[in-house]
């Protein structure tokens, strides 16, 4: 499999938008997948539900080792909202993801699950719920790949988006500037700009480019508007 670096260059920072196929067409996820390719996106986030951590229920690794036989290349980031974070390592990396995305919620040996994640090969990221404080992430930053900030309580797509949540990415963006921080949850073109200005730089978006008669449309502004604030604050510093 190709390696997928999620950075750019030496300025740091690259705007990466990965739709969320959860609210789309799952009974053809292969021809689901493969349009928001084809139209620009930069990964696909998959939404792992266990009905437990959640009250609903998605697909696991067997889907995803189906996905990655007919999509070799792309980029999969699996958002687990699973129970037991721990149990699905192996599986989903034998399933060929390449980002592991749990919950700090979930994590029992928040240390040792990185260290788990990390041995696979796959980049870890670690997400945070809405009621959950962004400090109780701090001390794990400087071990992950990438934070996510949820904002929607996770579980169901087509949620409104909470920009009360802002804060947790301003503090993230200002205390480490060059970290891949994603934003989830509600976010769509009237949406995009407060994730941008505050320092999100990996943008899910779920229902606004899977129902989107133009996803490419959609996802190129989403682009646009993180680019011009990222350029901003590089200019800024
Ligand atoms: O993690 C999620 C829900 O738990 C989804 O990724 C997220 O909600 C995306 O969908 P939408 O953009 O429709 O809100």
């Amino acid at each position: 499999m190709v390696s997928h670096g999620m950075r750019t260059g030496n300025n740091g920072l690259m705007c990466k938008i990965g739709p969320s196929i959860l609210n789309a067409d799952l009974s053809d996820l292969f021809s689901e997948s493969q349009r928001l390719l084809d139209n620009g996106a930069d990964y696909l986030h998959l939404d792992v539900m266990d009905g437990h951590f959640v009250p609903n229920l998605t697909f696991g690794h067997p889907v995803v080792k189906c996905l990655r036989r007919k999509i070799p290349e792309a980029f999969f980031d699996m958002h687990m909202m699973v129970a037991e974070p721990d149990k699905w390592v192996n599986p989903i990396a034998e399933a060929g993801a390449n980002q592991y995305t749990f919950h700090l919620e979930a994590a029992e040996d928040t240390l040792e699950l990185i260290r788990r994640v990390r041995e696979t090969g796959m980049r870890v990221g670690i997400a945070i719920k809405p009621g959950t404080c962004v400090e109780s992430v701090l001390p794990f930053v400087d071990k992950v790949d990438m934070v996510l900030i949820m904002t929607v309580e996770p579980g169901f797509g087509g949620q409104s988006f909470m920009k009360d949540m802002m804060p947790k990415i301003q503090l993230l963006r200002s205390k480490f500037p060059d970290l891949d921080i994603e934003v989830d949850g509600g976010v769509g073109p009237n949406t995009i700009d407060l994730c941008a200005e505050a320092g999100a730089n990996m943008i899910v978006s779920g229902t606004a480019v899977t129902t989107s008669d133009n996803p490419r449309h959609v996802m190129s502004s989403l682009r646009h508007s993180v680019e011009e604030a990222i350029q901003k604050s590089q200019l800024e510093r």
